[in-house]
């Protein structure tokens, strides 16, 4: 027997229509395992070829030794993204620190690039280990992600929108994940599963009435946040991100 290709994914609402594509067509079935974690977890999975390929952060890519993006459905935000944000009490000028979510790889070195080359804001910044939102206070400000930031969208005073502060910059939307392979995956595999990851627009209403999240309009979010189909400046914008991060010191 063939053996399994072991795919992982971000466990947050944002991954759910890939995801229920995914699981959902039958040819995929008995050729893979899907486990399911946040983020950096999945990086690191990734690094020590725990899985074969996931749906991660792309600040993998240079950590890895032989990144292959594997499928043309990703997670971008061509104008606000909602679930990524920079929370704070105090207006960007006042800020001073910034705790970073450890569940985050992409989004904490957005932040850090936005600081040196949007904002030009010399901070100091502290990679969490635990859950922190309690922590950020007065000047210090913290960057959340996923679901855990869309709960706490009308709990602070200044909340700035990584994906909207990033067009600023560039003029580009912004590509948070992508299918990320650590090896050449075979060709029959790959078309199989981007065929899978083609039908999310198909779960949306499932998925929101499955899932109830008070806290945000899903079906807003899905549609008019979240970006699925990847796009040449997506694409574009992924190498900026990657030559910006030659410049910071990089997570
Ligand atoms: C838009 C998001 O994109 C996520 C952000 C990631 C990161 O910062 O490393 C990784 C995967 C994506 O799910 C989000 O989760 O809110």
């Amino acid at each position: 027997m063939l053996k399994k290709i072991r795919v992982a994914s971000v466990s947050y609402l944002n991954a759910r229509p890939l995801i229920y594509g995914v699981q959902d067509y039958s040819p995929l079935q008995d050729k893979m395992i899907l486990v399911e974690d946040y983020p950096s977890k999945l990086v690191k999975m990734l690094e020590d070829d725990e899985v074969d390929v996931g749906l991660v952060s792309v600040a993998a890519i240079p950590k890895l030794k032989d990144p292959h993006i594997i499928s043309n459905y990703v997670i971008a935000a061509e104008g606000d993204v909602a679930s990524v944000c920079l929370f704070s009490e105090v207006p960007l000028d006042e800020i001073t620190t910034v705790l970073l979510d450890y569940q985050s790889r992409t989004s904490i070195n957005l932040c850090k690039i936005l600081m040196k080359f949007l904002w030009k804001k010399d901070v100091e910044f502290i990679l969490t280990t635990g859950e922190f939102v309690d922590q950020i206070k007065g000047t210090t400000a913290g960057v959340i992600i996923g679901d855990r930031a869309l709960v706490q969208l009308n709990n602070f005073k200044y909340i700035y929108d990584l994906a909207r502060e990033w067009r600023k910059l560039t003029g580009k939307p912004f590509l948070f994940a992508a299918w990320i392979a650590n090896k050449p995956l075979p060709e029959e595999f790959v078309q199989i599963f981007n065929e899978a990851n083609s039908h999310w627009e198909k779960y949306l209403d499932q998925i929101v009435t499955e899932k109830p999240f008070p806290a945000y309009d899903l079906k807003y979010y899905f549609t008019h946040n979240i970006n699925y189909d990847l796009t040449q400046d997506m694409k574009d914008a992924l190498q900026m991100f990657l030559d910006y991060s030659k410049e910071i010191d990089f997570i």
